[in-house]
């Protein structure tokens, strides 16, 4: 709701997110560089340490057919589908509901040797975007998670290190009707998907560490995702 303290924030970051996740990698200057690929999926991320610590950016670009952009962020935003395809999720809870489209998460993640164990506190906000370029094409929807504070959870209060996020998913959705005027069907909807992500560790994590976490987790997480989110839609109907 556009009365709730937070509003301001959220509606500042969710602009400023979405148009640098709309930039492509190469218009975002030199500095990203292609860490992993598979299929339609490119991931790329920039080096970059801040007090010391890794914070590398990370851009993941990935098209998949099939499915909408409106149902990839259904599935990214709400809390009832989180455990099924956030391998790393050890607990979540929603600490408040600002409205149906932002609520405010904890959410502790596995332990990850040799770095003690994380946890984070962040906004959740989802917005259906009008399409600047194709008039009556179908909306880009995104998801914008950002840390936050909340006074039931301060940083650094039990055993996990506080992390600090700033995630950005933006998908694109381009239908081509098929030509005998048939009704469109899933084999006709593809989505582009941009995931971008930059998550300071909080307490200290060796570099070597991090940069090995990230190249493992990170495809390992929009593979799973998206192949999650064609699942449960295939036998549904199109989300648009
Ligand atoms: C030593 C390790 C320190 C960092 C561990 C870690 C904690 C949290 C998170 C994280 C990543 C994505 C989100 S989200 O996109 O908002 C979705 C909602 O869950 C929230 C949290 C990442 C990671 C670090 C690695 C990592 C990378 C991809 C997947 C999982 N873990």
């Amino acid at each position: 709701a556009n009365s709730h303290r937070l509003w301001p924030e959220i509606d500042r970051v969710v602009k400023q997110e979405v148009s640098m996740a709309s930039l492509g990698v190469g218009e975002c200057g030199s500095g990203w560089q292609l860490f992993a690929e598979d299929g339609e999926m490119r991931m790329f991320r920039r080096e970059e340490e801040m007090d010391g610590m890794v914070v590398d950016p990370l851009k993941a670009v990935h098209v998949v057919k099939g499915i909408t952009g409106h149902e990839v962020c259904h599935y990214f935003f709400n809390p009832q589908y989180r455990y099924d395809w956030e391998t790393t999720l050890e607990h979540m809870i929603v600490l408040e509901t600002v409205s149906e489209d932002t609520l405010i998460f904890h959410q502790t993640h596995k332990r990850i040797w040799p770095a003690s164990q994380r946890d984070v506190v962040f906004w959740s906000h989802t917005r259906r975007l009008p399409n600047d370029q194709d008039r009556d094409g179908p909306d880009i929807w995104t998801v914008v998670n950002n840390s936050t504070e909340h006074p039931d959870h301060p940083a650094n209060a039990g055993k996990c290190v506080r992390i600090f996020l700033t995630v950005c998913l933006l998908c694109q959705t381009r239908v081509d009707p098929p030509k005998d005027g048939a009704p469109v069907s899933r084999d006709d909807i593809t989505c582009k998907i941009t995931y971008c992500s930059v998550v300071n560790p909080g307490g200290w994590a060796p570099a070597s560490v991090l940069r090995a976490v990230y190249k493992r987790e990170y495809p390992k997480f929009l593979k799973r995702f998206t192949a999650y989110v064609k699942n449960q839609t295939k036998d549904k109907p199109i989300m648009y």
